[in-house]
C-alpha cells in the first residue's frame, strides 16, 4: 500500500554556534503504508520536529526521510497535517475551509463542492456549512480541520496532538471517529500525543522517544481488536499491559531528566 514512510539516520540540528541545538539524533524508523503509529516522549524530545520534517516544513541536517521511496522535498498533497490549534481560516466558513485544499489543487467547482460536502457529512458537520470558526466549539473546529485535510485525500495524515485541547468526552468521540476514518480510508497516520492511553487506544505501534536529543528508544506493538466497544478495550488485560509497557519506557526517560 502507498504511504510508506522511511526514516534513516535522521539528524536535525537547529541554529549555529552557541545557539546550536541537536533536536533529533540518528533516528531510524520505517512506517508501513496504512499503518497507525503514535509517537510519545518527554517534552522537547523532538516529536513536533520529526512530524514537521515528514510534512516537508523543515530541512534535515543528516540522514534521509522518504515517502514511498522518494526523499521528501518540501510539503506535498500526499501528506496532510492536523494541528492542535486547528489552524482554520477565520474569514472562511466551514464549507469554504473544507474547500480550501480542493481549490488549491484546481479541482473543478462542482466536484470540489460534492467532495467537501461528503467530508462535512462524514465529520458530522452537516447544517454548519455556513458558520464561521468563531461560532464553533473546539471539537467542531477540529472536525472541520480534519475534513479540510481529508478532502484532498492525502495518503499520510500527520497529527500533532490534535485532541490535546479538548475535554475528555470530546476527545474520546474524536478518537473513535479517527479510528473509523482510518479503517475506511486506508491512511497512514503519524499521531503525536502526550497521552499514553490515547496512544495505545489508537495505534498499531507506539514509538517512545528518548529525551533531548530525541531518538527512537523503544517501540511497542499494539494488536487490539478495535471492533469492540471502548469500555471493553480499555478494561482489557492486553490494553493495561501495553499501557504499562509504554509508561515504563517513558518514565525512564522522564526520570533521567531530573538525575545529575
Ligand atoms: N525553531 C527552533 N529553533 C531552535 N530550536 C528549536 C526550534 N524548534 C524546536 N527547537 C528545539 O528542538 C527541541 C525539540 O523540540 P520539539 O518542539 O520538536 O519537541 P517536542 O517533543 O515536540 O516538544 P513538546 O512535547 O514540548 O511539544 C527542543 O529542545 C526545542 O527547544
Amino acid at each position: 500500500m502507498d504511504g510508506r514512510i522511511g526514516i534513516s539516520h535522521l539528524e536535525k540540528v537547529y541554529g549555529e554556534g552557541s545557539e546550536r541545538t541537536k533536536a533529533i539524533d540518528d533516528l531510524s524508523f520505517d512506517i508501513d503504508g496504512g499503518e497507525f503509529t503514535s509517537v510519545v516522549g518527554p517534552s522537547g524530545c523532538g516529536k513536533s520536529t520529526l512530524l514537521y520534517i515528514i510534512a516537508g516544513f523543515l530541512d534535515i541536517t543528516n540522514g534521509t526521510v522518504s515517502v514511498d521511496g522518494t526523499p521528501i522535498d518540501g510539503p506535498g498533497t500526499d501528506r496532510g497535517v492536523v494541528f492542535q490549534d486547528y489552524a482554520l481560516f477565520p474569514w472562511r466558513t466551514v464549507k469554504e475551509n473544507v474547500l480550501y485544499g480542493l481549490e488549491e489543487a484546481g479541482v473543478p467547482d462542482e466536484e470540489a463542492d460534492a467532495t467537501a460536502q461528503r467530508f462535512i457529512d462524514m465529520m458530522d458537520l452537516s447544517g454548519f456549512e455556513n458558520k464561521y470558526p468563531k461560532e464553533l466549539s473546539g471539537g467542531m473546529k477540529q472536525r472541520v480541520a480534519l475534513a479540510r485535510t481529508l478532502a484532498y485525500d492525502p495518503k499520510i495524515l500527520l497529527m500533532d496532538e490534535p485532541f490535546g485541547a479538548l475535554d475528555q468526552p470530546l476527545r474520546e468521540t474524536l478518537q473513535d471517529q479517527l479510528i473509523d476514518i482510518w479503517g475506511d480510508l486506508d491512511k497512514t497516520v503519524v499521531f503525536i500525543t502526550h497521552d499514553v492511553e490515547e496512544a495505545v487506544y489508537l495505534s498499531e505501534r507506539v514509538m517512545i522517544m528518548t529525551r533531548h536529543p530525541g531518538t527512537k528508544k523503544t517501540v511497542t506493538e499494539v494488536d487490539l481488536d478495535r471492533s469492540r466497544p471502548r469500555e471493553d478495550i480499555v478494561t482489557s488485560e492486553e490494553f493495561t499491559r501495553k499501557k504499562n509497557e509504554v509508561w515504563r519506557s517513558l518514565r525512564e526517560e522522564t526520570k533521567s531528566e531530573v538525575q545529575p
